[in-house]
């Protein structure tokens, strides 16, 4: 069995003096689809804070492709191939929709232009906006924009947070289908969804997040099946 991509053991991370994630075990394996699930405040965005190095650890390692991230600064990690696509989308209102994209691949040195039109062909209704500005986008376009962003960094392992937050449930669709489409292309994807059961549908593996720990961990199919997840996250 390989080593996982990524892979984190003991983490712990504090808000001041309030400490949020009580000691994390978790891993993705290259080519996986994994889903964290959890209500609100369970400290999902601040793990995938921790892992895109925007939030500091107190205890505990992150391991990604076999070696520590704990020495590498945020900005070095996309150079390794992590991409996140924050919560709340996070995009420069007043740049244009390329402008922004362009921003996603600013640690490379290569043509980015191909990449551009990889995410027009993911997401057409980009597209007919590129040089419009980004603040004047719908919130499902927006959404679009910033996940398109992270992959013009040609990311190995993607972070989304929340990914169809907001969104009409055709767009959910299609956003679930562009992942989809990113793991058969060899990406390696962590996604927090509120959307807990589309989220499950589409993934390999997922974890149960409860006032920062890991509560339960499977299968996406156990995950579904199990009364515990079906009660308190698919509404069943
Ligand atoms: N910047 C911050 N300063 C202080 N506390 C914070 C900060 N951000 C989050 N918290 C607290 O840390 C805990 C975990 O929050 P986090 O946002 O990681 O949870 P979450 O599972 O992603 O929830 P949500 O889905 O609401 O974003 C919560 O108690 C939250 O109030």
């Amino acid at each position: 069995m390989p080593d996982p991509l990524l892979e984190i053991s003991g983490l712990v991370t504090s808000y001041g003096p309030i400490e949020v994630l009580h000691g994390i075990d978790l891993f993705v394996n290259e080519g996986e689809i994994v889903t964290l699930v959890g209500a609100n405040g369970a400290g999902k965005t601040t793990l995938m804070r921790c892992i895109s190095g925007v939030q500091p650890t107190k205890a505990g390692t992150i391991r990604y492709a076999g070696a520590p991230l704990a020495r590498v600064p945020d900005h070095a990690r996309a150079g390794l191939g992590i991409a996140h696509s924050p919560e709340g989308r996070q995009i420069f209102g007043d740049l244009s929709v390329e402008e922004n994209l362009a921003l996603g691949g600013y640690h490379r040195t290569d043509d980015l232009s191909p990449d551009m039109e990889d995410v027009f062909t993911l997401f057409p209704i980009l597209k007919t906006k590129r040089h419009l500005a980004a603040g004047g986008l719908s919130g499902g376009q927006q959404q679009m924009l910033a996940i398109g962003r992270a992959i013009m960094g040609r990311p190995k392992l993607l972070l989304l947070d929340e990914p169809s937050m907001g969104l009409a449930p055709v767009l959910v669709d299609q956003i679930l289908e562009v992942i989809s489409t990113l793991r058969k292309r060899g990406v390696t994807l962590l996604v927090v969804e509120q959307n807990a059961y589309a989220a499950l549908s589409i993934a390999d593996r997922g974890y149960v997040m409860e006032t920062g720990k890991i509560a339960l961990s499977g299968s996406a199919g156990n995950l579904i099946a199990d009364p515990r997840v079906r009660e308190a996250y698919l509404g069943a």
